[in-house]
C-alpha cells in the first residue's frame, strides 16, 4: 500500500481517485507523499520516507522547497487551476473599490418602517460611487491569474499595462495584444488608478511594493493583493492612507493592524475559495502525486525536471542526482555491469539536480536489489528508487 499524508481540506472529488485498495490516507507517519493546502510545513514534519509534496493551489511558499530539492523530495504544484477563482475575486474587488455597495446593502437592512422604498431613494446619494470604464489598471505578473485579470480588465472598458520581465511564451500568446507592456514597473507605479499584483512570494519580490513604489502611485490610486501579504509592505501602506498618499488598498492577507479602517479592504484569503478551485487543484494534485507514485514521471514540479516516458518493461529504476559530469556514464554502467539489459531510459537537468528513468528488461528481484545499493552508494546521486510496472498504464 502507498501512504499519503494531507494536511488541510483537500477537496473529496481529488482524493478519491486515490484508489482504497492501492492507498492509505492518514494511516502513519510515514507517508510518501503529502498533499497539502496553506498548510506552512516545517522540515520536522517531512519524513525520510517522503518521496514527492503536491500543493493542491500555486503558491509554494509555505513549504521548503530548497530543503526538499536537496533531500531529493520532488515538490508539485497546480499551475492554473485556481486562477478563474482569483480572477473573478480581483474583479469583484475592482468594482467594490470604486461602489461602496457593502455600506449600501448594510445600510438598507436597518432601515424601518412602511416607507423603506421612500428613505432608499431619498438617501442613496450617499453610496454613489465611481465607473471602472476608462481608468488604467497596472497588473504585475502577467502569469495565470494576471493574464485572465488584465483581459478581463480591458474587456471592463478599462486600459491596462502588464508588467512581467518573465511572462512565459503561453501566458503572453494569452495576452491581448490590447493590453499594454511596460518596460519598466515604474510605469505602472506612476500611471495607473489601480495596481493589482500577481507574482509568487519570493527573496526578490518580498516587499515589492513599499514606501518608494508607494511613494510614485497616483495620491488617487488603489492598490490590490491578491498574491501574499509579504509582497507589499503593510505598514508603510498604512502610513500613505493615513497621509492620503494613497486612496486605498484590497488584500486578501489578514493583518490586525489593516482592520478597522474605512479605505482598507481586508478578506480572509478567498482567492482560491470556490468549489470550482479546489476541485481543480485537488484532482490536478492528486493526479500529479499518483502519476509520480506508479510511473516516476514529474510533470509540474517546481523543483525538478518535467520527465516523461512511457512504462512498458516489468520494472522501472529511477535515480535523483547532482547535475555533474558523467552520472549517466556511471548510472548505465552499474547496470551493464549487474548483466542488466536497459530497455529505455531518460534523462533531464534542471539547475544542479538531474532526473533520470531507466526502464530495464529485468524481473529478478535479487538482481535488481543489488543495483539499487550500488546505485544508492554512488557519489551525488541522493535517491534510487524501483518501480514494478502496474496493470494501469499512463
Ligand atoms: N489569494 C489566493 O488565494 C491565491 C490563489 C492563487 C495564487 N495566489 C498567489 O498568486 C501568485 C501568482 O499566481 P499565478 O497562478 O498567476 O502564478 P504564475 O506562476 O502563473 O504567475 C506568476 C507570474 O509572476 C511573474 N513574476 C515573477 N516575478 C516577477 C516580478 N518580480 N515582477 C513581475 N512579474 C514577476 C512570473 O513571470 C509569472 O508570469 C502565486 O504565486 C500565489 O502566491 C494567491
Ligand atoms: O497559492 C494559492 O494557490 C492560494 O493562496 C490558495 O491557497 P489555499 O489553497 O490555502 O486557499
Amino acid at each position: 500500500m502507498h501512504q499519503i499524508k494531507t494536511f488541510n481540506a483537500i477537496a473529496p472529488e481529488g482524493m478519491q481517485r486515490l484508489e482504497k485498495e492501492k492507498y492509505d490516507i492518514n494511516e502513519n507517519d510515514h507517508p510518501e507523499g503529502i498533499i497539502l493546502r496553506s498548510k506552512k510545513l516545517q522540515t520536522s514534519e517531512i519524513a525520510d520516507s517522503v518521496l514527492a509534496i503536491a500543493r493542491a493551489g500555486t503558491g509554494v511558499n509555505n513549504i521548503p522547497v530548497e530543503s526538499c530539492t536537496e533531500r531529493g523530495i520532488v515538490v508539485f504544484n497546480t499551475p492554473g487551476a485556481n486562477a478563474n477563482a482569483v480572477k473573478e475575486l480581483v474583479l469583484m474587488s475592482l468594482l467594490m473599490s470604486v461602489r461602496p455597495v457593502v455600506s449600501g446593502i448594510n445600510w438598507v437592512q436597518q432601515l424601518t418602517g412602511s416607507d423603506i422604498s421612500e428613505q432608499a431613494e431619498a438617501h442613496k446619494k450617499q453610496f454613489a460611487g465611481h465607473e471602472l470604464e476608462g481608468k488604467k489598471l497596472g497588473v504585475i505578473g502577467l502569469g495565470s491569474i494576471g493574464a485572465m485579470v488584465a483581459n478581463d480588465a480591458y474587456r471592463l472598458g478599462m486600459e491596462v499595462m502588464g508588467y512581467d520581465p518573465y511572462v512565459s511564451v503561453d501566458t503572453a500568446w494569452s495576452i491581448s495584444r490590447r493590453v499594454q507592456r511596460a518596460q519598466d514597473i515604474s510605469e505602472i507605479f506612476t500611471t495607473c488608478d489601480f495596481i493589482t499584483v500577481h507574482v509568487p512570494l519570493q527573496e526578490k519580490t518580498h516587499h515589492l511594493i513599499g514606501k518608494k513604489e508607494i511613494a510614485m502611485m497616483k495620491n488617487s490610486a488603489h492598490l490590490l493583493n491578491f498574491a501574499r501579504a509579504e509582497i507589499v509592505d503593510h505598514s508603510a501602506v498604512l502610513e500613505a492612507i493615513n497621509e492620503d498618499e494613497l486612496a486605498g488598498f484590497t488584500t486578501d492577507f489578514a493583518d490586525e493592524n489593516l482592520l478597522h479602517h474605512d479605505r482598507i479592504t481586508v478578506l480572509p484569503h478567498l482567492g482560491a475559495s470556490t468549489a470550482e478551485a479546489e476541485t481543480n487543484s485537488a484532482k490536478m494534485a492528486v493526479r500529479t502525486m499518483k502519476q509520480f507514485i506508479e510511473t516516476g514521471i514529474i510533470k509540474r514540479s517546481v523543483n525538478f525536471p518535467a520527465v516523461e516516458m512511457a512504462f512498458h518493461s516489468p520494472y522501472r529504476i529511477t535515480v535523483i542526482n547532482r547535475n555533474v559530469p558523467n552520472m549517466l556514464g556511471q548510472i548505465s554502467a552499474i547496470i551493464a555491469d549487474s548483466e542488466i539489459n536497459i530497455d529505455n531510459m531518460i534523462n533531464r537537468g534542471r539547475e544542479d539536480y538531474a532526473y533520470t528513468l531507466v526502464d530495464i528488461d529485468e524481473s529478478d528481484e535479487d538482481k535488481i536489489a543489488n543495483v539499487v545499493e550500488k546505485l544508492r552508494e554512488t557519489e551525488d546521486i541522493i535517491r534510487v528508487r524501483v518501480i514494478k510496472k502496474e496493470e494501469v498504464p499512463y
